[in-house]
């Protein structure tokens, strides 16, 4: 399914062993940051930002508002690029690539490391083009079927929609919607899926779904999620990073360890709702 002669544009290498910050685990990294700052205009937003994302794992994002966590998950796939304002410096190596090299072409990026928003947000197109948008603009050539199916079944959506295909996206549940953007973002078989608060618009029911199909792609790929929920962090994550308030990474490591015996205090503070 996938054109080799596009992956070629961003040098694909084995993922290397490396241990994560803060914690004895030895894991697969697929995501490293290496002292990243970034500016918009003449204002810093982050930091001197550096940890190490373990592949197939579920790595959260959280801290108050406006402490950089939607800024750092788009210099993943250099969505900041896209951002007039926006300046990035530092390094981000996707396996031993950095993406910020002069090499890398950002939608050949993009098609490894999908993103999906906290607004669900489905084209004005059928189900069926909506999972294949991003082939199709790319010129991917598939069984567009199988992809549709497949990539539905993976964000458990297909039992719901197998007989409605070629209805508008627009028509779904909230829901439903946010589960067509996932297949949308899966579609490509991207290594890196990036959710930046993808449960803040959906209802209780929703939300349980999605953080049920967030557990299950872990399986298969690296998810990044930004959450404002720390209960959210606590029962889906097994890595979280805090970011406080100025864009610094205050602290990195094994979930468990964030929420039951941070090194940090003001981890802690923020953790047990003394400020933010
Ligand atoms: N497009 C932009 N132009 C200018 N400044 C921006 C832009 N996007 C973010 N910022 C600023 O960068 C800082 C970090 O914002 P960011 O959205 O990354 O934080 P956040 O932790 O994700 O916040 P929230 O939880 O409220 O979504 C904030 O001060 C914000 O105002």
């Amino acid at each position: 399914m996938s054109d080799p002669t596009d992956d070629d544009m961003l040098i694909q290498t084995d993922v290397s062993d490396s241990v994560s910050a803060g914690s004895s685990t030895v894991t697969d990294t697929v995501v490293e940051a290496k002292d990243i700052n970034v500016w918009y205009d003449d204002d810093q937003a982050l930091h001197d930002i550096s940890l190490a994302i373990p592949e197939r794992q579920v790595t959260a994002m959280i801290g108050p508002s406006g402490c950089g966590k939607s800024t750092f998950l788009r210099c993943i796939n250099r969505m900041n690029d896209l951002i007039d304002a926006a300046r990035v410096d530092g390094e981000l190596y996707l396996g031993d690539k950095n993406v910020y090299d002069a090499d890398v072409d950002p939608v050949a990026l993009r098609r490894r490391v999908g993103m999906v928003f906290q607004k669900p947000n489905p084209f004005p197109k059928s189900i069926r083009e909506n999972v294949l948008y991003g082939l199709k603009v790319q010129g991917i050539d598939a069984d567009y079927d199988k992809v549709v199916e497949e990539s539905l079944r993976k964000a458990a959506l297909w039992d719901e929609v197998k007989d409605r295909l070629d209805e508008s996206g627009l028509e779904l549940s909230g829901g439903q919607q946010q589960r067509l953007c996932i297949a949308r973002a899966i579609a490509p078989d991207p290594e890196v899926i990036l959710m930046d608060e993808p449960a803040s618009a959906l209802d209780p029911i929703a939300t349980s779904q999605i953080e049920d199909l967030i557990a299950d792609l872990a399986e298969q790929y690296t998810v990044v999620i930004v959450t404002h929920n720390m209960q959210q962090a606590a029962r889906i994550s097994d890595k979280t990073a805090v970011f406080l308030t100025g864009g610094e990474l205050v602290e990195f490591d094994d979930t468990q360890k964030i929420f039951e015996n941070p090194e940090s205090e003001r981890v802690e503070d923020y953790i047990t709702g003394k400020f933010g």
